[in-house]
């Protein structure tokens, strides 16, 4: 699927679920599907995680958008971020759980727990969000 953009240059949308079929077609291919169990699957997103944090490690704090990385850098980087995310999508797959979905109710949840007249950013002494959205709907 395509979309304009601003200045008129077409970016390509990646769905959730275009990751997770192609997740799906990669393991049954394999015959993978017998090691992609939940609990395999989320040490394998944990190892990835490692493997992003390494990138960051010892660099100290970096400016946003990275004007400083090289190129190969930036790469590797995406790299990295896109086996944490794939890892994700596949576990939420297999945990029957609609990562989208959920994740739009999360951020539901979080604008309830963090209304926008709220200027001091503190988390916790807050009233339980997700009942509060639970008698709202
Ligand atoms: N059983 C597996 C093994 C790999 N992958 C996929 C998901 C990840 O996107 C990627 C992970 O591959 P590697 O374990 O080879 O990890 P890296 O690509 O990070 O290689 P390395 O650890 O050598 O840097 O391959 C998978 O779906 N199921």
């Amino acid at each position: 699927m395509k979309t304009g953009e601003e200045g008129g240059e077409d970016k390509e949308v990646v769905s959730l679920e275009t990751l997770s079929k192609k997740m799906d077609d990669f393991a049954k291919a394999r015959d993978w599907e017998k090691y992609h169990s939940p609990r395999n699957l989320l040490l394998a997103m944990v190892g990835e995680v490692g493997e992003l944090s390494e990138i960051f490690q010892w660099k100290g704090e970096v400016a946003r958008g990275l004007p400083d990385w090289k190129e190969e850098e930036k790469v590797h980087l995406g790299e990295e971020l896109s086996d944490v995310l794939l890892y994700l999508v596949r576990l939420s797959h297999v945990c029957g759980v609609d990562l989208g979905k959920a994740a739009l109710r999360k951020l539901e949840l979080n604008a309830i727990k963090y209304p926008v007249t709220q200027t001091d950013h503190s988390v916790g002494e807050h009233s339980s969000s997700k009942s509060k959205l639970k008698e709202e709907n």
